[in-house]
């Protein structure tokens, strides 16, 4: 394969008066995508989604929209939590001080595992603790403890008691402790609406093989499928040409149906020269909060805008600077509207095979390859150069650089998120080895 030849654009040096892009840079300072990311979350405070009663079985992943209690007790009535024999343990105590170690046929009950305990008695014997003679009565070879191994009514849950609260992300044991407490329908959040507009004159929809300087549309459908990973359901729209009055119509009907808009591409600063209008028509729209935020790959061009209320994230179109926005941007935005988090990639310590050196006051987030060696785990960069493929799947995992140089000489230990399990990255890095 032939190699590319990158030559990395200049930094900005925010000259605007002279700049032949016209962009709006200097009426907007550039954020921290913290910063940026606060402003964005206090526009849409108010903004809620509202909920729905499902089924239980259909809940899995769903978020509790309301807190959940118990329909009746749990366990309905006192029971055995073996198989033994029930008595009623004064009954027996009085007796052993006595020396008198038999009980008769109606001093207790054979109970099988799970089995209700009669109000008489209150504490199962062990199999072990006892013998039956052939006569029905029963020998007490030892004194149990008072209660042992009997489970009294409604003490896991008590009839009433709260079981979930809101907010809660239903997982298979939560539904099976709702299950056992009498619920059947529950109420949760419906999933936040995203709709994603790609935009660019150079897209071809998937199906289709792209002519010369043209690319399938593949950032789409890597946010709606992050956006689903996240419980969101997300929608692509037609693409959309480079034309101003083409991205705001479709920005204004999407905005009707959905709780977050995204929109990829025609972000940069190029306007008429590129085709870069997607900003502009956002302001005619609505309120550009950001355009530019120190943080790389993308961030450079990173919208984040309120239209209409909602919220507007608009991603770069190359697919290496959309995966890296669209995971650090989108979670806290669907995370807001259901009310838990959403995205917590696994993350592990790694040896830098080489120095990362840091962007100045930007925060980079590179993809990193990950190798294990004999004392763990070792991290070697994703270059530019090892562009969309390497990015989206060979990739292992990423990472935040910032700050003190140091910390990232090579030797040194991050912290990395992985994009796949633990187990899935280790048959990978060995594959990656024999290769
Ligand atoms: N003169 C300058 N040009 C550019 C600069 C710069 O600082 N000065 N920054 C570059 C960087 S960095 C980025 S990032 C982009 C931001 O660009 P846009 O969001 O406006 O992206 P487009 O121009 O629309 O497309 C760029 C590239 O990405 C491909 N693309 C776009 N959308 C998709 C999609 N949905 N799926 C797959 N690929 C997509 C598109 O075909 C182009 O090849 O600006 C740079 N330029
Ligand atoms: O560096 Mo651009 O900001 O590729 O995304």
């Amino acid at each position: 394969m032939k190699q590319n030849i990158v030559v990395p654009p200049q930094a900005c040096v925010q000259g605007c008066h002279n700049c032949s892009n016209e962009c709006e840079q200097k009426e907007l300072g550039v954020l921290s995508p913290v910063a940026a990311m606060d402003q964005l979350l206090l526009a849409i405070a108010g903004q809620v989604v509202d909920s729905e009663i499902i089924p239980l079985a259909e809940a899995l992943d769903r978020v509790t929209a309301e807190s959940v209690s118990a329909q009746f007790d749990i366990p309905v009535a006192t029971c055995a939590m073996h198989d033994g024999i029930a008595v009623d343990w004064e009954n027996c105590s009085r007796k052993w001080e006595r020396g008198e170690k038999v009980l008769a046929a109606d001093e207790f009950l054979h109970c099988p595992m799970g089995s209700v305990i009669p109000a008489e008695f209150d504490t199962l014997l062990h199999a072990e603790q006892c013998r039956i003679r052939k006569d029905n009565t029963a020998v007490l070879l030892a004194l149990p403890i008072q209660y042992q191994s009997v489970q009294l009514q409604g003490s896991s849950v008590a009839e009433g008691e709260k079981i979930s609260e809101a907010g809660e992300k239903l997982t298979p044991s939560h539904l099976a402790m709702l299950q056992y407490a009498g619920i059947t329908q529950i109420p949760v959040k419906r999933r936040p609406r995203i709709s994603i507009v790609a935009i660019g004159n150079d897209l071809r929809s998937p199906g289709s093989r792209p002519g010369p300087g043209e690319n399938i549309d593949c950032d789409s459908i890597f946010i709606q499928a992050m956006a689903r990973q996240c419980g969101a359901e997300a929608f692509v729209a037609p693409i959309v040409p480079d034309s101003e009055s083409e991205i705001e119509a479709a920005v204004e009907r999407e905005l009707k149906q959905c709780d977050i808009l995204v929109v990829i591409g025609g972000v940069g600063r190029g306007e008429q020269n590129y085709g870069d209008f997607t900003v502009k028509a956002l302001r005619k729209l609505g309120t550009v909060l950001c355009h530019g935020a120190s943080i790389s790959p993308g961030g450079k061009n990173l919208v984040l805008a309120c239209a209409e209320g909602k919220p507007v994230l608009g991603i770069p179109g190359p697919p290496h600077a959309a995966i890296i926005m669209t995971e650090r941007f989108l979670p806290p935005l669907i995370e807001h509207y259901l009310g838990c988090l959403c995205y917590e990639p696994q993350e592990i310590e790694v040896t830098l095979e080489a120095d990362l050196r840091p962007r100045g006051s930007s925060i980079w987030i590179p993809r990193l390859y990950v190798f294990k060696g004999d004392s763990g785990y070792t991290a070697r960069i994703v270059d530019r150069l090892g562009d969309t493929v390497d990015n989206f799947i060979r990739a292992m995992a990423s990472t935040t650089v910032h700050g003190d140089p140091e910390q990232y000489k090579k030797g040194r230990k991050v912290k990395v998120r992985l994009l796949y399990g633990e187990k899935t990255l280790k048959r990978k890095a060995r594959k990656m080895l024999e290769q």
